[in-house]
């Protein structure tokens, strides 16, 4: 595909004997919004970790912007401009929301840096603070916000790597419903700044609101890649889900 930002092509991976992902492929391109879908344990995690570099694939390939990322870390992978956001965020208990987001810019830029706070980038954690709703708890302690603060906390830290492209997971798990509607406006306003999303997520009707286009995974492979409004009416996709709950109801 001419555009495409991230293309993951026979993307294998195994935790000892759990084979949880087995010939993952499918591409994303610049600007799209993908929800990434399928009942819990079916790989979309692993998937992430994979993506982002927390740990490597056993086999494929995994490109972003045209170059293969395989085998590359989390950091080297978020220098190019691929980050992810995590499904339960930890925080520092000892750095400020403030502090937290002036380090994650420092990081690249040297030791030297974390003490120079210049005009211009403490107006850019104004704004990302004003834009997240966070402004009112920048001197706070950053593991001492609310799980949905965390959430929007772990966006503005990925935003801080001017990213071209942000893995969320599970962005509204957790997140009290006033929130969730300021996140689905915050997440496209994002991605109309040029940044492409993929969104790991169960709450369909976000996935609605926010996605142009949806994978679906069942047992570490994708069976289906289509429009949100197609999703009832594709039979894999049904049967995955139903086929989770009845193996549930028969396990309880
Ligand atoms: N680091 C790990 N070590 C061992 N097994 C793992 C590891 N990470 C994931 N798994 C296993 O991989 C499988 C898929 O887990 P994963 O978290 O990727 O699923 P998921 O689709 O994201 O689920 P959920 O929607 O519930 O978050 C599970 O069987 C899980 O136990």
């Amino acid at each position: 595909m001419p555009d495409s930002v991230l293309a993951i092509e026979g993307v294998a991976k195994s935790f000892g004997a759990n084979q949880v992902l087995a010939n993952v492929g499918f591409s994303i391109s610049k600007g799209e919004i993908v929800g990434l879908l399928g009942p819990n344990g079916c790989g979309k995690s692993t998937l992430l970790n994979l993506i982002s570099g927390v740990f490597p694939a056993d086999a494929g390939i995994l490109a972003f912007q045209g170059e293969n990322m395989t085998g590359q870390s989390m950091d080297q992978i978020a220098r190019r401009g691929l980050v992810r956001t995590f499904q339960l965020p930890s925080m520092p208990r000892r750095m400020t929301v403030a502090e937290l987001l002036h380090g994650a810019a420092a990081r690249g830029a040297g030791f030297g840096s974390l003490f120079r706070r210049d005009a211009s980038e403490m107006a850019e954690i104004d704004g990302l603070l004003d834009e997240l709703a966070l402004s009112h708890v920048r001197h706070l302690p950053a593991a001492s916000l609310s799980g949905g603060q965390k959430k929007l906390l772990s966006i503005a830290l990925a935003l801080r790597a001017s990213p071209r492209m942000i893995c969320l997971d599970e962005p509204t798990a957790g997140v009290h419903p006033n929130l969730r509607h300021h996140m689905v406006g915050l997440l496209r306003r994002i991605n109309a700044s040029g940044i492409t999303l993929l969104i790991v997520e169960h709450d369909m009707h976000f996935i609605r609101e926010l996605c142009s286009r949806c994978v679906v995974m069942d047992r570490g492979a994708v069976i289906a890649d289509c429009k949100p409004s197609e999703l009832t009416s594709n039979e894999q996709v049904v049967e995955a889900y139903l086929g989770n709950a009845r193996q549930k109801r028969a396990m309880a």
